[in-house]
C-alpha cells in the first residue's frame, strides 16, 4: 500500500480530535522509512538496549547514570520529539498535538530521528528510551535497521508512585498534567505493555524494581550491565 506521509499525518490528527484516548494504528511505508540519507547502521555492529517502563518510572534519570559508567550513548524518544518540535520542522505542529494527548507519534517520524542521532554519535552501543512505545514502533524499527536489541530494560512501577513523581519534576514539560498523565497511563498500559510482554515472550526482558530509591534501582540496574563494563567507575 502507498500511502503519502502529509495525508498519513493528518489522519493521525484527525484521530487525536476525534478520540483522545485511541492509539491510532498508522500503515508503515517502509520504502519511506529506508531514505538512503537517513540509513542506519548499514553495515556497522550495534549495540541496542531498549529502556522501557511507564511515564515518570525513572527511565532517563537511570540512562544517565548508566551513560557514566559503561559507555552507552543514551538517545531517548521523546526528547528527540521534543526537539524536532523545538527546531521549527514542518513536523512540529502535529509532534506537539501527540504529546499533548500523550498518543505516540508515527514511526516513521520517531525512527528517522533515531537514525539520525545514532549516526551523528558516532557510537556503537546505544540506550534507547521510551522506544518502541507500541507494535507498530516496534515492528517497523526491526524492518527499516535490522536491529534486534541484545535486551530490553524494564523498569516497573506503580501507577501512584510514577504519578507523584511527574507531577514533583517540574521541567516545563507540557505533558506533565493530570489530565495527559492518566492518557500517557491507559497508552503504556493498552499499546506499550503487550511490546514489553512481546520481548518477554523471546527472553529479552530485564525487569526491575523501580519503586525503589534512585540509588538502590542504579545497585540492580549495574548487575545487569556488568558484561558490558567498558567504562566502569
Ligand atoms: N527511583 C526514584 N525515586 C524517586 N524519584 C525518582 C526516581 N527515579 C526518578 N525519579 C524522579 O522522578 C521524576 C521522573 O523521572 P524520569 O524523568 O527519569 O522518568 P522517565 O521514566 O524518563 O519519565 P518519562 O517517561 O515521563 O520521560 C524525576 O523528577 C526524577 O528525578
Ligand atoms: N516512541 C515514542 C516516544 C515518545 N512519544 C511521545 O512523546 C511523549 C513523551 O515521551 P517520554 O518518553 O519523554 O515520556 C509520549 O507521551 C508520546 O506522546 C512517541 O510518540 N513515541
Ligand atoms: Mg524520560
Amino acid at each position: 500500500m502507498i500511502l503519502d506521509t502529509d495525508f498519513v499525518i493528518q489522519l493521525v490528527c484527525m484521530g487525536t480530535m476525534l478520540d483522545a484516548t485511541v492509539d491510532v494504528p498508522v500503515p508503515v511505508e517502509t520504502s519511506k522509512l529506508q531514505d538512503a540519507d537517513e540509513s542506519f547502521p548499514g553495515d556497522k555492529k550495534i549495540t541496542v538496549v531498549f529502556v522501557l517502563g511507564g511515564p515518570g518510572s525513572g527511565k532517563g534519570t537511570q540512562c544517565a547514570n548508566i551513560v557514566q559508567h559503561f559507555g552507552f550513548t543514551h538517545l531517548s524518544a521523546g526528547d528527540l520529539l521534543r526537539a524536532e518540535i523545538k527546531s521549527g520542522s514542518e513536523n512540529g505542529t502535529m509532534i506537539q498535538n501527540m504529546i499533548k494527548e500523550g498518543k505516540i507519534v508515527p514511526s516513521e517520524v520517531t525512527i528517522k530521528l533515531l537514525q539520525r542521532a545514532m549516526r551523528e554519535s558516532g557510537n556503537d552501543k546505544f540506550l534507547i528510551d521510551g522506544f518502541p512505545r507500541n507494535e507498530e514502533n516496534r515492528a517497523a524499527f526491526e524492518e527499516v535497521t535490522k536491529i534486534e536489541p541484545e535486551f530490553v530494560l524494564f523498569f516497573d512501577c506503580s501507577e501512584e508512585e510514577m504519578q507523584q513523581r511527574i507531577l514533583g519534576r517540574n521541567q516545563g514539560r507540557e505533558d506533565d498534567n493530570i489530565e495527559t498523565i492518566r492518557k500517557r497511563f491507559k497508552v503504556f498500559m493498552e499499546s506499550s505493555l503487550p511490546v514489553i510482554e512481546y520481548y518477554n515472550s523471546k527472553g529479552k526482558v530485564r525487569k526491575i524494581d523501580a519503586g525503589k530509591p534512585i540509588e538502590e534501582v542504579f545497585e540492580d540496574v549495574k548487575e545487569i550491565f556488568s558484561p558490558y563494563s567498558a567504562q566502569v567507575a
